[in-house]
């Protein structure tokens, strides 16, 4: 097949009846190129078929993007044949140079699809030179720039929806933020790992998309690029040559007006990504500055060292490091919380990795990361440091904006503060609602460092519960006593997988953060309670009513005046800070929280031991078990011994049901057929 053939044949193929009708009619000229695709963007490299008669072959262009905007590529194969003849080159001269008024014809359509939405008439193709319905050659400038009008209006309508679509998408947010709470509870969680696929999702539709489009933008440039360093080498020859005055009209006329419709679906494809957002459920600032909280303190308890945390090594596990951006996110979030020795070890981790990870491009600079160095220094009270680290900092940035004032300010403060002979330690926001040895104890615990007494260990026993019940005759329950006086025990395996699943799965829906009360009786959201929880009654399920029978049963108490079960889950460094079940006012109705029996709900990989700070005691969770001890002494006065605690969760999901069983109802009955505690002088 010879070249014209060649030529005829994707001329009919890529622009249909008419156009070949055109070509035979002589209007079209051409030549077929041999092409590459880079990515979606084809180039094109002439081959040789310049008809022998034609001056102007090299109006075609050598290099044009045939990737449509909206990613379809229209015109795949190497064609680009749009060549005026002479004659129709004067007729272009001579008038109609401008206008267009039929049908548009050529080579290749990278907007074809806009054109024809937002335009009238009837157009078929676009390129540097139409063919009108009645085989006039025109330049199709007038539809690109009245396109380009449309463009502008039509950017900053989509500018409009897009800030209308974000509003919406924050208001929704918002009115998913008012009620949920992620951090708290690992059960929360799971939504968030469809949140996350409708993200990858999205997110990779969108960076197939706008690859395309910045590859169509990518090509321009280039190509703006080279014909304008090719001026630049002699300017009045380039612009003498008429072919590159057409180009050059051209590419400031239609090539811009691509650039800027790919710039203007740039918009359009954040818009859809936006939209999608809005049924799926996020976390908010709260949740991040909780989950940072939840690190500093399984550092803290745990005597975790943070660079092992960053590390991803938990207590001998060897997790997913962390990125320099994942530490200066944790300093970020510590810094807003005032939490300013945290900010400092993390903010340290944040750097070390940072010069660790030169091959990543960061979003952060090393700056920025010392700015936090420099401050939480200054916060704990550090100047001196806080002063050495600024004049780091300008050695790395001698521009920086702040660093010089900064270096100024800290320098007066050492002054004064070396006149006034003093320090200034600023602390923590934090209240500490417990006592410094508590928690230093707590901490023990945590760790399972404390070991109970031998004196009291040798007079524990193990044995069958076979009394309180007929039935437990036939099954009685194994019971551990794990302290004396007061007497706690754990009873093994008294809650069933079904018992459990059922119980989980009523719950879940009901999860809320667990709320503390305060002194003002108002039940409030506190640091040192980080659990989420939920009622659940007895006459809600079979396997409610059964587990408080069975509590009856084991602990000889009644259930005349118990609580709804409360349902418990922790996230990760979920705990609650040492606490009295009873309440410390005078408790009138059902009276004061007798007893406590909780079960246990799920194993913990690590952490999550029930304390007892007093008594020394930890109870690591075993699945089906459940604890239980006495709250009151016989005179109905809190026993301050049961000061307790759920430690934080290392690793893994801690599930808690607790029962806590009320006075009224108790007078005649003993519990567990096992006395009292004694009451103490
Ligand atoms: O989760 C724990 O181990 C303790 C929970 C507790 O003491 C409570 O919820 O009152
Ligand atoms: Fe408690």
């Amino acid at each position: 097949m010879s070249v014209r053939d060649l030529l005829r044949e994707r001329v009919y193929e890529l622009l249909g009846q008419r156009a070949y009708q055109a070509f035979h009619r002589g209007y079209l000229r051409g030549r077929v190129q041999s092409h590459t695709h880079v990515g979606d963007t084809a180039r094109y490299t002439p081959i040789q078929y310049l008809p022998p008669d034609n001056n102007h072959t090299d109006l075609v262009s050598s290099d044009i993007n045939l990737s449509s905007p909206r990613g379809t590529n229209l015109c795949p194969n190497s064609f680009d044949p749009v060549i005026l003849g002479d004659d129709r080159l004067k007729d272009i001269e001579a008038s109609d140079w401008r206008k267009v008024d039929g049908v548009a014809i050529d080579s290749c359509a990278p907007y074809l699809p806009a054109l024809r939405e937002f335009h009238s008439v009837d157009v078929y193709s676009s390129g540097c030179v139409v063919i009108t319905g009645d085989g006039r050659l025109v330049h199709h400038q007038s539809i690109a720039s009245s396109w380009l009008m449309r463009s502008i209006r039509l950017s900053k309508m989509l500018s409009n929806i897009l800030y209308t679509a974000v509003n919406l998408f924050l208001l929704c947010m918002l009115q998913a933020w008012t009620n949920a709470e992620f951090y708290s509870a690992i059960a929360q969680m799971e939504p968030l790992l469809e949140t996350q696929k409708q993200i990858i999702e999205g997110l990779d539709k969108y960076v197939t998309r706008e690859k395309k489009r910045i590859a169509v933008l990518t090509s321009h440039l280039q190509v703006h690029k080279a014909e304008y360093e090719r001026a630049m080498e002699d300017i009045p020859d380039y612009l003498g040559d008429p072919v590159n005055v057409f180009k050059l009209i051209k590419r400031l006329t239609i090539d811009l007006a691509e650039i800027d419709y790919n710039i203007i679906v740039g918009a359009a494809n954040i818009r859809n990504m936006a939209v999608k957002r809005e049924d799926l459920k996020y976390p908010t600032t709260d949740d991040l500055a909780g989950a940072a909280q939840a690190l500093t303190r399984l550092q803290n308890i745990y005597r975790l060292d943070v660079r092992d945390l960053a590390d991803g090594v938990l207590s001998g596990f060897q997790g997913r490091p962390l990125t320099a951006a994942d530490c200066f996110d944790i300093t970020r979030t510590l810094y807003n919380n005032t939490d300013y020795n945290n900010t400092l070890a993390w903010s340290m981790e944040a750097l070390r990795k940072f010069k660790e990870e030169s091959n990543i491009e960061h979003t952060m600079t090393e700056s920025e990361i010392m700015e936090y160095i420099i401050f939480s220094h200054f916060y704990i009270g550090d100047v001196k440091s806080a002063l050495e680290w600024s004049n780091k900092l300008l050695e790395l940035d001698p521009d920086h904006p702040e660093a010089r004032n900064n270096i100024l300010r800290f320098e007066e403060t050492i002054k004064e503060q070396e006149q006034e002979n003093r320090t200034e330690k600023k602390q923590s926001s934090d209240v500490e609602m417990i006592s410094y040895s508590t928690k230093l104890k707590y901490n023990a615990l945590c760790r399972d460092e404390k070991k109970i007494p031998s004196e009291i260990t040798k007079r524990l026993r193990c044995r069958y519960l076979m009394e309180h019940h007929p039935f437990l005759r036939l099954a009685p329950i194994k019971v551990e006593q794990v302290y004396i006086q007061p007497d706690v025990y754990v009873f093994h395996e008294v809650i069933s997988d079904e018992e459990i699943e059922s119980i989980k799965n009523l719950s879940l829906p009901r999860l809320q953060r667990a709320l503390v009360e305060r002194e003002t009786g108002k039940r409030e959201k506190a640091y040192y309670r980080v659990s989420q929880s939920a009622w659940v009654n007895s006459t809600e399920s079979e396997a409610i009513a059964r587990l408080s029978w069975r509590v009856a049963d084991m602990t000889g108490l009644s259930m005349q005046s118990a609580e709804p079960l409360q349902v418990g889950n922790y996230g990760i460094g979920g705990q609650y800070d040492p606490h009295y079940d009873f309440s410390q006012d005078f408790s009138e109705g059902v009276g004061n929280r007798i007893a406590t029996v909780m079960f246990y709900m799920s194993d913990v990989a690590l952490g999550g031991a029930t304390v007892f700070t007093e008594l020394g005691l930890s109870v690591f969770p075993i699945k089906h078990a459940a604890l239980f001890w006495m709250n009151l002494l016989p005179s109905g006065e809190g026993d301050r011994a049961t000061l307790h605690a759920g430690c934080p969760v290392l690793r893994g999901s801690k599930w808690v049901a607790i029962n806590w069983l009320h006075e009224v109802g108790q007078e005649l009955l003993k519990p567990c057929s096992l006395d009292y505690q004694e009451e103490k002088n």
